[in-house]
């Protein structure tokens, strides 16, 4: 792996600001918010904007957050915004089902992108195959995939390709990989896949979104996932108006409008954030143990609720390796942390 970018292209950038920033405003977006949040990524020339309840569509329910908006009305508020850019939706199989898919269609998204568990790619094989029935771009998002090695993953990406994928992501959920780690995962798939591109969506939870982002794009990504101010789960994502400025200095920009990206990020979301992610102490955690980043807000309330260190939470669940959907296992350990300390205290 080198530093020098010679090897990179200007990617296509996908913006979820609306998506896994969502996790971060506690999927509270209100219509006007992502009419003002569409519109601003659209006139700086992201190419698609995907728009959900951060868990994907069917998110809402009492396991990840209400909403405050139904999703739909979102959906179709950002397509209503945009004039250029593609309006994306996440969908993981199990939560998101056919049903809602169609309603999002409807509501005009053009692009769906199906997430798994990156041992689990074979659970996607319906969906791709109702996404390309639906006439949607189709993308496969492998999550958590610093726990397998790249050639596993390589094999996840080629069941995804055979199922219709047009792009297959390495994704960095817990923020737990090095810059050898997300190049060596993006690099096996460049060169066991014929026909899909290959994407990276990266989490800052060691403070290395950009950095990976960068090794990812030497290693041959085509597609890079960012967000506003790296609004998203755990830590955040790649900032989008800061990756902007780094691929037009090293001549990679693909037609992203800076200036426009940097008000955005400044007067369109900043107002609006709840707080800025940062790799605060939890967060951190989360990188260095590989826990899914979504767990974040959750442990942290949970482990207020209960007096339980929320640190300790998110260090036992990344012993036990849990995952994405895995979300009442935090409330399972923290009460087993808090009985633990009461026993030893009793003793
Ligand atoms: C549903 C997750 O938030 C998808 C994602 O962005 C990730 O795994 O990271
Ligand atoms: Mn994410």
């Amino acid at each position: 792996m080198s530093w020098t970018l010679k090897s990179a292209k200007p990617p296509v950038v996908v913006d979820t600001t609306l998506r896994d920033g969502s996790h971060a405003h506690r999927h509270q977006y209100t219509e006007a918010e992502v009419r003002a949040i569409a519109k601003a990524l659209d006139e700086a020339g992201v190419y698609a904007i995907e728009v959900a309840h951060g868990d994907g569509l069917g998110g809402s329910s009492i396991q990840y957050g209400f909403s405050r908006v139904d999703e739909m009305r979102l959906i179709r508020a950002a397509r209503e915004s945009v004039a250029r850019a593609k309006v994306a939706a996440l969908l993981l199989p199990g939560i998101g089902t056919r049903k809602e898919l169609k309603e999002a269609v409807e509501a005009g998204i053009g692009m769906v992108r199906i997430a798994t568990q990156c041992t689990e790619a074979d659970i996607s094989e319906q969906h791709f195959g109702m996404a390309k029935e639906m006439g949607l771009e189709a993308v496969g998002f492998l999550m958590m995939a610093h726990m397998r090695p790249p050639e596993f993953l390589a094999e996840q990406a080629l069941l995804m390709e055979s199922y219709g994928a047009d792009v297959v992501y390495i994704v960095d959920s817990a923020g737990a990989m090095l810059p050898q780690d997300a190049y060596a995962r993006v690099r096996a798939l460049k060169e066991a896949l014929s026909r899909a591109k290959v994407g990276f969506h990266a989490h800052n939870n060691l403070g290395l979104a950009m950095g990976n982002t960068l090794a990812a794009l030497e290693a041959g990504a085509d597609w890079v996932d960012a967000t506003l101010r790296g609004y998203g789960a755990g830590a955040g994502n790649a900032p989008l108006e800061v990756l902007a400025a780094v691929l037009d200095k090293a001549g990679l920009n693909p037609g992203l409008d800076v200036f426009k990206l940097l008000d955005a990020a400044e007067y369109v979301l900043g107002p609006i954030q709840h707080f800025q992610p940062f790799p605060d102490r939890d967060a951190v955690a989360i990188g260095y143990a590989g826990v899914y980043s979504t767990f974040l807000l959750h442990a942290k309330r949970i482990g207020k609720e209960l007096g339980v260190d929320p640190l300790a939470i998110l260090l036992e669940l990344g012993r036990r390796q849990a995952v994405a959907g895995q979300e009442d296992w935090i409330l399972r350990v923290a009460l087993e942390l808090k009985e633990k300390e009461a026993g030893a205290l009793a003793d």
